[in-house]
């Protein structure tokens, strides 16, 4: 039996009905809404992405990593790019405590991608799924304008250069006899992010100080969580919730991750729908977005010994 800290479901078939299902949306919205409140984290489904695609790349995503090493370091990134984060393959390095390799990937247009020659259909699949993520994080950023109780295309309007979102293909390696994380415990410094994943599991979010499982259960569902942008716009009223992820032994692990994120000039603080219209005191103090990336980016380029030294949004609580 699921336990009360399960993640919750949203079904988002009402948003893709086309037939004005005026009461789907709205309880769809309230389940959005409720989610991200209590978890910060949901299960969608019927999320407008095919699930047989979301597998077709997950393979593909999967041969490309079995490929020995001088392969993948074929795909590196570009020399002078203009990209904001370097596009390609990469491997963590071996002093990080996360453990896993992946390939960087931004909106095909932008011409930053830099894809393997094999497996064939490689870059075809993951354009594709590129293309209905972006679409997908659109709806689910309208989803937030009406949860949030936003002017309508507030949000939008706000958020509108998608030239920063980016996916990476993530490999996790088998966990050792001594060690099994993957990817440390964290939040996401974005707005939204979608987690499409295989069957082996260990991402876990944390509810109420335990552990929950996100697996991807077997309908082709999407996890989706929102991240600190999001916190702060709503001065907590929603969540971005710590999560990781634990590696199995004797497995890899693949995953897909889009960071449906912002342009790094804007200002950052919580809306006067939550703080002076409502009469309560925002907070968080605001920042620039590019700011607060630096000094995440930071915490993987010279993690702090002591992990209270470890930037997290709470930088700029007051
Ligand atoms: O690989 C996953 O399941 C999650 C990745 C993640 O949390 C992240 O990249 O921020
Ligand atoms: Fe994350």
């Amino acid at each position: 039996m699921a336990s009360s800290c399960a993640l919750p479901v949203v079904d988002l078939a009402p948003f893709f009905a086309g037939d004005g299902d005026e009461d789907g949306v709205a309880r769809a919205t309230e389940a959005v809404r409720e989610a991200c409140r209590t978890h910060g984290f949901f299960r969608a489904v019927n999320h407008g992405v095919p699930p047989e695609l979301m597998a077709r790349a997950l393979e593909l995503s999967a041969a490309f990593f079995a490929l020995p090493d001088e392969e993948k370091a074929k795909v590196r990134p570009a020399e002078g790019s203009k990209a904001p984060l370097p596009a390609g393959y990469a491997r963590q390095p071996a002093h990080s405590a996360d453990k896993n390799e992946y390939v960087l990937l931004f909106d095909p247009k932008l011409g930053f991608n830099v894809y393997p020659a094999e497996p064939a259909g490689f870059r075809e699949a993951l354009e594709e799924c590129y293309a209905k993520l972006a679409k997908l994080g659109l709806l689910i950023q309208e989803i937030l304008n009406e949860c949030m109780g936003l002017p309508p295309g507030f949000l939008s309007g706000f958020n509108s250069d998608r030239g920063f979102d980016f996916i990476p293909a993530l490999r996790y390696f088998p966990a050792t006899e001594e060690e099994s994380n993957g990817l440390s415990e964290h939040e996401d410094g974005n707005c939204i992010t979608f987690v499409i994943q295989d069957g082996v599991g260990g991402l876990e979010v944390l509810k109420d100080d335990e552990w929950v499982p996100a697996e991807p259960g077997d309908e082709g569902s999407i996890i989706v969580n929102i991240g600190d942008v999001i916190q702060v716009l709503s001065n907590n009223k929603l969540k971005s919730a710590t999560h990781r992820v634990v590696r199995k032994k004797a497995v890899h692990r693949h995953s897909f991750a889009f960071f449906f994120t912002i342009h790094g000039d804007k200002w950052i603080e919580p809306l006067p729908e939550f703080t002076t219209k409502i009469g309560e005191p925002p907070r968080y103090k605001g920042f620039f977005y590019n700011d607060y990336q630096q000094l995440r980016m930071r915490n993987k380029t010279h993690p702090p010994t002591r992990p209270e030294d470890v930037v997290h949004i709470t930088h700029y609580a007051i």
